[in-house]
């Protein structure tokens, strides 16, 4: 049985969970609909998703986290929740930094590897969005027939690769590295990253000068955070 401090994001590849141990907060993840849970009582849960909910699980909707609950202001009504609960996370925690007069930015590098820029006074600006990093890499083996996905062992160096699979990842990660360092170049403002691709990029941008707070949870914490608003805790 799930206690109330149990929360679930439903993301477009994988699923985001927060478990209460004892006063500690434990994140993982998991594949879609786990079969490991298949007897699990989720009408518990707190939740919320952007992708795709199973018929067969029994999400209670009076426990969905949904747009209205996130106090950030200007917020588009089709805004995907990961990118409003992310953003209101990095706000709250930049509030307690030097850096709370600048606006920010908030990297997702999920799925799809979203942008968001939120103002200093929490208020939605706009973004950007592109295929994240396994989206390219199978959409090019998808749409052209001399092309395979490529297992990623690890991100090759090289600016020209020889062979194929190698050119496929670098030319990737390139497209993903290159637009946040022009996001960058361009605003100067403090980044904020989270998503399962956030490691290999911050690998890739370790020689730059660029500082980006890694924050893996982002998503989740602005959940929690939101769910104590709602319930006054
Ligand atoms: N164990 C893993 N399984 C799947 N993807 C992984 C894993 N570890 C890292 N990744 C990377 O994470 C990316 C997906 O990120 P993540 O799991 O954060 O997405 P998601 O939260 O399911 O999607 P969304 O962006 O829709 O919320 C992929 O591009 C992939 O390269
Ligand atoms: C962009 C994704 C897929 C990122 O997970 C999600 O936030 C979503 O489905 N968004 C809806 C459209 C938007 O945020 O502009």
């Amino acid at each position: 049985m799930y206690s109330e401090e149990n929360f679930l994001m439903i993301g477009n590849t994988r699923w985001h969970w927060a478990n209460k141990v004892k006063k500690d907060w434990k994140y993982f993840h998991t594949s879609p609909n786990p079969i490991e849970f298949k007897d699990k009582d989720y009408s518990q849960l707190t939740w919320a998703s952007v992708g795709p909910i199973p018929e067969d699980i029994k999400l209670c909707p009076s426990k969905e986290i949904t747009l209205d609950n996130v106090p950030l202001n200007n917020l588009p009504t089709n805004l995907g929740i990961d990118r409003a609960l992310s953003s209101w996370s990095a706000f709250k925690k930049q509030s307690f930094l030097k850096s709370k007069e600048q606006d920010l930015i908030v990297i997702d590098a999920g799925t799809i590897l979203s942008v968001t820029k939120v103002s200093n006074k929490g208020e939605f600006i706009g973004g950007q969005l592109i295929s994240g990093f396994s989206l390219q890499l199978s959409s090019m083996s998808n749409r052209a027939m001399n092309l395979e996905t490529p297992i990623v062992k690890k991100i090759p160096t090289e600016t020209f690769q020889y062979e194929t699979h190698n050119a496929m990842i670098r030319g990737s990660m390139n497209a993903l590295i290159g637009l946040i360092l022009t996001l960058f170049e361009e605003t100067k403002l403090p980044i904020w990253m989270c998503g399962g691709d956030a490691p290999i990029i911050l690998n890739e941008l370790k020689n730059t000068n660029i500082d980006i707070n890694h924050s893996p949870n982002l998503v989740l914490e602005g959940m929690i955070d939101v769910y104590k608003k709602i319930n006054s805790i």
